[in-house]
């Protein structure tokens, strides 16, 4: 399974491809709707958000509620791009009638300078357009479907928030995947810990209040993965490492722990590794799980539990100083509109991009053009490795 994304912020639409999923896995255009819905909501966002309706066209690949195994294409339209058709255009520019508003004041924090020198470009609308988070929708979309085959694997995957500038989320192992994917659901900061939540929300509040933002971790819970899945005999079969790229490609995250993470260079070796046990319906388990689920590049049966750290928004209201690449006069930017804090919508990113990588390993490991053999092949896996 591969796919790739296409669109501008403020261009027309944005455009998935999803290539190798399999044939007659059901799949409805609500499955992907309730997953874009969920990364709009969030409490810290901004004006942007009330102007998009993120529902998805599925252009090909489905039909009557099933896959074909053809190319999936999907398209979520942006509604903004009618207050930028004049900027967005792709006709040439008339030699009489310059553009207005070029982008010459690159924004701290963002692609904008680095993008303009590689590409060349002296407008810097050129790479925010592309470089902007409104791409996420699109990697959603197609995380969306990764998610629907996995749950008809038996597989269930949940992303919320564990922390917002400094509050930190008490942890929850108590709690079931369904009640992780409820509570998540109805929470405005999509953390589980409901001491927590208001703490976060006035966090934000004061954070915007004083024009700047804020940045924090979340976390994603997968059950139902079997043992085996991944590779430790080349560097990049190892799923773990996959996973940990896939985090650090959505914008603004800047680090992945798995399990107990960076706290394992504090620890020693045995209050760090899980020991094994073997239970006589079970199989094999471990006792505890602070590596969260992955030993040598392989999942290990137990709940997959990896966190992502996002750093603040880069575009303050009380903005950083830059400098002109026309003038070369430091300035300080004018910002009309910008989230204050999107951890919630990036927890339910981040979700959605461990999804696919869940979703491709497994199809690399048990190819089949069909959905049915597929679940047919992951259900006699999992008895055999019951019996191993
Ligand atoms: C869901 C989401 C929403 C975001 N919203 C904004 C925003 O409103 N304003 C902003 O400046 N950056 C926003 N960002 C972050 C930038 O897209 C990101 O920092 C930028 O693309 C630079 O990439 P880097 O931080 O990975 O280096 C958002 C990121 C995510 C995941
Ligand atoms: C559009 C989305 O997020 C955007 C990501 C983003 C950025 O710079 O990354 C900047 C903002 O867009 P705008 O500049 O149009 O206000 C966010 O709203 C989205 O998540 O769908």
């Amino acid at each position: 399974m591969r796919y790739l994304t296409a669109g501008e912020s403020h261009g027309k639409q944005l455009t998935t491809i999803i290539e190798g999923i399999p044939a007659q896995l059901p799949l409805t255009k609500e499955d992907i709707n309730h997953s874009l819905l969920r990364r709009q909501k969030g409490y810290g966002r901004g004006k942007r958000m009330q102007i998009e309706k993120d529902l998805v066209e599925i252009m090909s690949g489905v039909r009557h509620g099933y896959t074909l195994g053809s190319p999936i294409s999907l398209v979520i339209h942006n509604d903004d791009f009618k207050h930028w058709t004049d900027i967005m255009g792709e006709d040439p520019l008339e030699d009489n009638k310059p553009l207005r508003r070029v982008v010459t004041r690159p924004r701290p924090g963002h692609a904008d300078l680095n993008g303009a020198i590689k590409y060349g470009h002296r407008d810097m609308r050129n790479v925010l357009e592309r470089s902007s988070a409104r791409e996420t929708a699109a990697r959603v979309a197609a995380g969306a479907v990764a998610k629907t085959l996995l749950h008809h694997l038996g597989i269930e995957i949940c992303g919320y928030v564990k922390e917002i500038g400094g509050i930190q989320a008490e942890d929850m192992p108590h709690l079931t995947i369904h009640e992780r994917q409820t509570i998540s659901e109805v929470s405005p900061v999509r953390t589980l810990d409901n001491i927590a939540e208001q703490k976060m929300i006035d966090a934000i509040d004061t954070a915007k209040r004083e024009g700047d933002s804020l940045g924090g971790v979340a976390e994603v819970y997968v059950t139902g993965v079997p043992a085996g899945i991944g590779s430790y005999v080349h560097y990049d079969r190892k799923l773990d490492g996959r996973i940990a790229s896939a985090v650090v490609s959505i914008n603004a995250f800047k680090g992945v722990e798995f399990g107990i993470g960076f706290e394992a260079a504090r620890r020693p070796g045995s209050m760090v590794h899980d020991e094994i046990r073997w239970h006589e319906t079970e199989g094999y388990y471990r006792e505890t799980n602070r590596l969260g689920g992955f030993e040598g590049g392989m999942t290990t049966g137990m709940p997959i539990v990896v966190k992502g750290v996002m750093k603040p928004i880069p575009t303050l209201m009380k903005p950083l100083e830059s400098v002109d690449i026309e003038t070369k006069e430091v300035f300080k930017a004018s910002v009309e509109r910008s989230d204050a804090c999107a951890v919630p919508a990036a927890a339910v990113v981040m979700e959605h991009v461990v999804a696919i990588e869940l979703a491709k390993a497994i199809l690399e490991q048990f190819p089949n053009d069909r959905f049915p053999i597929l679940k047919k092949a992951i259900h006699d896996y999992r008895e055999e490795i019951r019996r191993f």
